[in-house]
């Protein structure tokens, strides 16, 4: 029998509770559906992991990304779920023994972007006076506008995307902006909010920014069949090389490692640009690769880990070790 007519007529998808997890899960149900019009049904499972238990404290405080995950990994593995949908750059960049990243789906606009307080026309951010309070939790966002505005000032920002577009447009909060992830924004219908995106050459995004990971289980060839079909081949080479880069470096959670990259599908050419960057924005390294694809899983890995040794010989090492010590604690 092939691998196509196994596939069940049932495949049960999950994510998180949140809004975003669960417009991204009905998307990847509806993308298993469209490819395989006998499916009956994508039951969409929504669960509150540890993680959104959490928010009100700082994450990096709970060690790496599993908080996210583990919970999910357990309705996978006793087979409650076939297919778990992630925002990839909230995926570990190794998984736990058992799973597997089966594919990456059509990335969004990985772009990052500022959302202005309701009511203000700001074009850019150097319009900005000084001492402006942008709201961000992000290292790698804060470093990054740091660098080319030193006179703006930074606070955290939490919660989910409604709660803090609501704390942004409260007229007593502090801020002027926050920054976020373009992607959040539009596929909750939130376009609108975006005042202006943040081009490569203000702000790299981070990895996996933008794009779907569907976590499977090892040695589960159907659901492995099913990722194959619904995948992007230019959103699984640019985030695959991206993923790399991270793990070769060992960045982990929140640690300021900004990307952009892109693949000529006539050409099979990725190009890949990485920054590391102190948290205070006076340390910046970057370095850029081309990398002609022929196998997506190999090259893509492979270019990762050329990028890091190149960002590796310019320094990179001992700015992520500083920030290690100093900061991330
Ligand atoms: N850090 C949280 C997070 N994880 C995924 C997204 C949405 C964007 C995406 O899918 O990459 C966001 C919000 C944000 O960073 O603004």
């Amino acid at each position: 029998m092939s691998i196509e007519h196994k596939v069940p007529s049932i495949i049960s998808v999950g994510g998180r509770s949140s809004a975003l997890a669960v417009i991204q899960s009905e998307h990847v149900a509806e993308l298993i559906k469209k490819t395989f019009p006998h499916i009956e049904e994508t039951p969409i499972t929504k669960y509150k992991t540890l993680g959104d238990n959490v928010l009100t404290k700082p994450l990096y405080s709970f060690g790496g990304k599993a908080l996210w995950t583990k919970e999910l990994e357990d309705k996978l593995e006793n087979k409650e779920l076939d297919i778990v949908v992630h925002s990839l750059k909230d995926m570990p960049t190794t998984l736990p023994q058992g799973f597997v990243l089966g594919g990456i789906t059509k990335r969004e606009d990985p772009s990052d972007c500022v959302v202005l307080k309701a009511g203000s026309t700001y074009k850019s951010l150097s319009e900005l006076p000084q001492d402006s309070v942008i709201g961000t939790s992000s290292v790698r966002r804060s470093a990054q506008l740091k660098k080319l505005y030193p006179s703006l000032k930074f606070e955290s920002v939490r919660g989910n995307l409604v709660t803090r577009l609501r704390k942004l447009d409260d007229p007593q909060s502090p801020f002027a902006c926050i920054i976020l992830a373009s992607a959040g924004l539009i596929r909750q219908g939130l376009t609108n909010r975006i005042s202006f995106t943040l081009n490569k050459d203000e702000m790299y995004h981070a990895v996996g920014q933008g794009a779907l990971g569907l976590e499977i289980r090892q040695n589960d060839p159907v659901m492995q069949h099913v990722c194959d079909m619904i995948a992007d081949k230019e959103a699984t080479v640019c985030c695959l090389a991206e993923r790399s880069l991270m793990r070769s470096l060992e960045g982990g959670c929140s640690v300021p490692i900004g990307v952009e990259s892109s693949f000529n599908k006539d050409t099979s050419i990725l190009t890949i640009h990485g920054c590391v960057i102190s948290v205070d924005g006076t340390e910046f390294i970057e370095a850029s690769i081309e990398k002609f694809i022929d196998d997506v899983n190999m090259d893509s890995n492979e270019a990762g880990i050329l990028l890091s040794a190149k960002l590796c010989e310019l320094g990179a090492k001992e700015i992520l070790e500083s920030i290690r010590f100093d900061d991330i604690k």
